[in-house]
């Protein structure tokens, strides 16, 4: 499923191929894919003219380049520039991409380009699945969070105020270009955060690559090239195996909710803000997921102590006390878990481990152990 391009005097790019039947598509990683968009996205072309939609903050850095690049190849292109956050990824910002993307007249056979981390990427690739029933769009994504989980996959859509992500459609991409040189523009917060993403593919299912993050994190957050670029196609192949698995989640897919049970409630209990980035409740969730699995005697003892090792190494939040501000009790976050879209019959279901790179899906998991660990970790 994997391979390698070493086009000419160009720097090597790495491809993830995505072989879902009549909706294959390849994730192309390396530096300067931005600069090359315009002869990766061409052959995807019915007419040389290109939509993009990207944020306020990713538009300074990156729009002009792609513009650019598509301008070189004879692709002429209009952009939509939405404001950044999280806070972006709801109706009103659906209806205005939707307007905006009618109003320019993107047909069936168009590519909307969305360009920009997983809030963009989500929102538009939303748009794009219900634009006209469906248009195709290309995931340009410019974040590390986006780079190695959310423009994979085809999960797409909107937060409301029941939660996170409880409005969209599965609509895979028709390719992703993952340009890791963007991820030298990124705040060393935000890349901490799509490190959470990271680490998490270590431990739901490949301990050897947990344990090349212990020996090789601090090198790709310093900058190291080769060491983002094996972080974010290593991620990418685990990500696209379990898609190809199981791309609506019917089953294994909810591995990659690894610390996302956690996650979500966190995020709503801190209202989506700064307090907690995405990625950050990520890690805290999967440090929680390992403790709760060791005090129910699933995974050795030792192992929530390297997993907290790792991302306070990293200089990550890793527990409750690291997330500034008041937090709810345990019954309330035990409430906000409730709108998990794991939740069946009512009953939570978890990701809990075996050990490091061991993960399973399970519902039995007793909610008095969840409120006991929150309610100790809040102390
Ligand atoms: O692609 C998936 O499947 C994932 O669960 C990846 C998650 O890391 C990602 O954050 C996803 O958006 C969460 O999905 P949700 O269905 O729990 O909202």
């Amino acid at each position: 499923m994997t391979g390698q391009t070493a086009p000419d005097s160009a720097p090597e790019i790495a491809t993830v191929s995505v072989p879902l039947p009549g909706r294959e598509y390849d994730v192309r990683i390396g530096p300067g894919l931005i600069a090359r968009a315009g002869a990766e996205i061409a052959p995807l072309l019915a007419r040389p003219r290109a939509v993009i939609v990207t944020d306020a903050n990713v538009a300074a850095a990156h729009l002009s380049a792609l513009q650019d690049a598509l301008r070189t190849v004879g692709i002429a292109s209009e952009a939509l520039t939405l404001p950044p956050g999280e806070g972006t990824k709801n109706w009103e910002n659906l209806t205005r991409t939707c307007d905006w993307l009618l109003d320019q007249k993107v047909e069936r056979r168009d590519v909307v380009i969305a360009l920009g981390g997983g809030v963009i990427g989500d929102l538009v690739g939303f748009a794009a699945a219900v634009l006209r029933r469906g248009v195709r769009f290309v995931q340009v994504p410019t974040s590390l969070l986006a780079q190695v989980d959310s423009s994979v996959g085809g999960k797409t859509g909107i937060n409301t105020g029941h939660g996170k992500n409880l409005i969209g459609a599965f609509h895979q991409p028709a390719l992703v270009l993952a340009d890791t040189a963007a991820l030298d523009t990124l705040p060393p917060r935000d890349f901490r955060a799509g490190y959470g993403e990271v680490v998490k593919y270590g431990l739901l299912g490949d301990a050897d690559f947990f344990h090349w993050l212990e020996d090789n994190g601090a090198a790709a957050a310093r900058g190291d090239a080769a060491a983002r670029q094996h972080a974010v196609k290593r991620s990418v192949e685990m990500k696209a195996e379990i898609v190809l698995r199981d791309e609506t989640e019917q089953g294994d897919r909810a591995l990659l909710n690894l610390g996302h049970t956690f996650c979500h409630a966190l995020e709503a209990a801190t209202g989506y803000s700064d307090r907690l980035l995405h990625g950050e409740g990520v890690a805290v969730g999967c440090a929680l997921a390992f403790d709760l699995s060791a005090r129910l005697g699933l995974c050795p003892q030792e192992d929530p102590s390297r997993v907290s090792a790792h991302l306070r190494a990293m200089n990550m939040k890793a527990d409750l006390s690291d997330i500034p501000g008041h937090l709810p009790d345990a019954d309330a976050l035990l409430d906000l878990m409730g709108q998990d879209k794991k939740v069946v019959d009512g009953q939570l279901r978890f990701i809990l481990a075996r050990g490091i790179g061991q993960a399973f899906v399970t519902s039995d998991v007793p909610r008095d152990a969840v409120r006991d660990l929150l309610a100790e970790r809040l102390a």
